[in-house]
């Protein structure tokens, strides 16, 4: 009988990353058994249910050794538990699909308020924490981090004053967003159900409640004495029009008095012109203003392997200037496939039916492996608009965890964007992960369990220059960040590489010019797939994801959006990567050309930190673009020099430096609700004016922009606050 073309084309996916079939033959035995013969839950994202598998059985072997006390049947238990994952993920889809589809409203959705009962944990912060949690079938949000990385009580128990949380209807009609209809104060009583693939146990996942709310409290009282946003009547509530029209039951007088106040004194827009592609001197190439992404629309490229045609929406301006867009008319598309329903494509994708066997063998021929889907977007014919932002959660749903928004300054909306919690490369990008191309030196293959707790140093370590970056409760250590926060901050420290021949310069065209220079940077290595370790050990960080709870909100400096911590976070705490379209310098080029000049406004950050590492090919020499696809870092403000977050290069699936994570992490202790800024490094008295893309308002006693002294003042107290 001739193989099944399935199995072999998982044996030759294997392959290329050098597992052999002996090994994964028993793993996908016992995987087919699992899902019932469900391919697709095989193949989807690349087989990584069979790459987690084959990994989760050499981790379980080498913990069967250590462990002989373990008896079998708790392994096989953990295994199946395990392998049943996406099982779990797909009944908890179709359970989220049919919650979206119910009309009643009856699901409400807390963002913010997720709070478990503190668990003590002392090994690790917070990824141990998180992972044993996970095992019993539920995730928590750390609701207070402290110094000892223990999750300690909520704030109410702990003593500090209780904080308002809102809760949002779960789902709203398109185009039409309520305002919250409750304010609650935090307390130990929320528990929130988490929302994805956290889930073990099946017992959670059919019987827990969404949110379990006690005690009941006065919808109108606020734990400080405010009267919430949205009305008086918390039962209707307030209807707002994305477009900014405050529709319904209307915002209080004196909300409305400062909703007035502060349109006058919002962002001042002239200065949010058109910013170029340059590298500041500072070194941080930063964003690109006053940019559109759409392109001449319906023409469809060949993407070559894996890649995908669609059209997907722009995301309207950050700071929401423009009109907001959701309740336009429904978009329209060229294409029969760009018809389908966003999360009908990305699925489509993910689970391997939108590619072509073609595209996908000759991703094999070449021996690479690639990393996440490919989205044109700029193919997006001109008029369609974003998907509208639905509920509280600004991920939509695409994180572990809710992340909230709210606006107590004015009736604007979220800008609708693309949430994508993990950053998708474009057409020609050079990133391309293949265990068989790590070399032994570059990770850690004889190491077991967690390196963290090895006596030796092991190559992860070394590539840290010597040492882990993070300590055993995940926080990055303080010698090393300190080092990184000097070679930011301090001049004397901060040092640059000058490219011979500048990849942005080159891709500029016209006469060569001098490299501006690219600041050198800390990298911290994690261990990774091919390392001996498991996927519980200590030197892995960013990848777990984002693990402490978050709320967009509007701030009421002027500055738009921005992002806050709802718990205290300890120094050197890890927040969120910055996510986004992975992009060659080339691109970001086309892109500019074909865009309507002053149309809208983009986000690029280079990935230029590790530019001295060789010469670098134009398809290595990448850019971050956030203009339609990103994650919650999107909304992080810019403050000069003293912000309480640090960008932090991180390699995990490769040790090659040209592409890398951008990852944040505290600065210094962070309380709960305050604002999260990072130094964008843009050099406001600098020569290339066209860099001065907004006027600062960060308040920082520091600020390097003197123009902006004065104007942040005026906004506080025409705000009134
Ligand atoms: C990456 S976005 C941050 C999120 C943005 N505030 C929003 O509403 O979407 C960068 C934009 O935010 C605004 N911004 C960020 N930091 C600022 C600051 N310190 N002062 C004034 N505006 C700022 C600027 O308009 C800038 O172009």
């Amino acid at each position: 009988m001739a193989p099944n073309p399935k199995v072999k084309a998982a044996f030759s996916a294997m392959k290329i990353l050098g597992i052999s079939e002996d090994k994964v033959k028993p793993v996908l035995k016992k995987l087919l058994k699992v899902y019932d013969k469900n391919w697709e839950l095989i193949e989807e994202e690349n087989y990584r249910a069979l790459i987690d598998a084959i990994f989760d059985e050499d981790d379980n072997k080498v913990a069967d050794q250590k462990r002989k006390s373990h008896s079998e049947e708790e392994e096989e238990e953990a295994q199946t538990q395990e392998l049943q994952r996406p099982l779990k993920r797909l009944k908890r889809r179709n359970q989220e699909n049919q919650s979206i589809a119910s009309p009643d409203n009856s699901n409400l959705r807390i963002g913010e308020a997720a709070l478990v009962q503190p668990k003590e944990e002392e090994e690790f912060y917070p990824p141990q924490a998180i992972l044993n949690e996970r095992n019993k079938g539920k995730r928590p949000i750390s609701n207070d981090l402290n110094e000892k990385g223990n999750q300690s009580r909520p704030m109410v128990a702990s003593g500090r004053p209780s904080r308002e949380i809102r809760i949002r209807e779960a789902n709203v009609d398109s185009g039409t967003v309520h305002l919250p209809k409750q304010i609650l104060p935090v307390s130990n009583q929320l528990t929130v159900k988490p929302k994805d693939e956290q889930f073990t146990d099946d017992r959670l996942l059919d019987e827990a409640p969404l949110a379990v709310i006690h005690p009941e409290r006065s919808q109108n009282e606020t734990s400080t004495g405010k009267q919430k946003l949205g009305g008086t009547n918390a039962d209707a509530p307030t209807s707002l029009n994305v477009d900014g029209d405050n529709n319904g039951a209307g915002l209080q007088a004196s909300e409305t008095e400062k909703h007035k106040k502060c349109e006058v004194a919002d962002v001042p827009m002239k200065f949010a012109a058109n910013l170029e592609i340059a590298s500041s001197s500072l070194g941080e190439c930063f964003v690109e203003l006053g940019k559109d992404c759409n392109d001449s629309g319906d023409k469809t490229i060949d993407m070559g392997p894996v890649q995908d045609v669609l059209h997907i929406p722009v995301m309207e301006d950050a700071c929401n200037v423009g009109n907001d867009t959701a309740n336009l008319p429904v978009p329209s598309v060229t294409s029969d496939r760009c018809n389908e329903s966003a999360q009908g494509i990305e699925e489509a994708i993910s689970n391997g039916s939108a590619r072509s066997t073609e595209s996908t063998q000759l991703a094999q021929s070449e021996g690479t492996v690639p990393y996440r889907l490919i989205i044109p977007h700029c193919q997006a014919t001109p008029g369609v608009q974003p998907t509208p932002l639905k509920g509280d959660d600004i991920t939509n749903g695409e994180e572990i965890a809710n992340i909230s928004w709210i606006n107590e300054i004015n009736n604007r909306v979220p800008p609708s964007f693309r949430y994508t919690p993990q950053s998708l490369v474009y057409e020609g990008a050079s990133v391309r992960f293949s265990l068989a191309h790590i070399d032994n030196g570059s990770c850690c293959p004889s190491c077991s369990v967690n390196c963290l707790s090895s006596t030796v140093p092991c190559a992860c370590a070394c590539a840290n220059g010597g040492e882990f970056a993070y300590t055993v409760r995940g926080l990055v250590k303080e010698s090393f960040l300190e080092e990184c926060i000097a070679m930011t901050r301090e001049p004397r420290r901060r040092s640059h590489f000058h490219c011979q021949d500048c990849p942005l310069v080159r891709s500029k065209g016209g006469a060569p010019q001098a490299c501006n220079g690219h600041l050198k940077k800390k990298f911290i290595k994690e261990c990774w797939r091919k390392c001996g370790c498991n996927r519980r050990c200590g030197n892995r960080v960013v990848q777990r994801g984002i693990s402490c709870s978050l709320q967009v909100f509007m701030t009421s400096e002027g500055k738009g959006w921005g992002l806050r911590t709802l718990v205290d976070l300890p120094k050197g705490a890890f927040v969120c990567e910055y996510i986004g379209e992975i992009l060659t310098i080339n691109e970001v080029q086309k892109r500019n050309m074909n865009t309507m000049e002053g149309a809208r406004k983009t986000y690029r950050i280079f990935l230029d930190s590790g530019w001295d590492a060789a010469s670098l090919k134009d398809d290595e020499a990448l850019c971050l673009d956030t203009t339609c696809y990103a994650n919650v870092a999107r909304f992080i403000n810019h403050r000069c020099n003293d912000a309480n977050l640090i960008e932090i290069p991180v390699e995990v699936e490769s040790p090659k430096h040209h592409y890398y994570h951008l990852a944040f992490f505290t600065t210094r202790k962070v309380q709960a609700l305050e604002e999260l800024t990072w130094d964008y490094g843009i050099d406001f008295e600098g020569e290339d004016q066209s860099l001065n893309a907004f006027q600062c308002l960060c308040g920082s006693k520091i600020c390097r922009d003197k123009k902006s002294s004065g104007i942040s003042v005026h906004i506080l107290q025409s705000c009134n606050i």
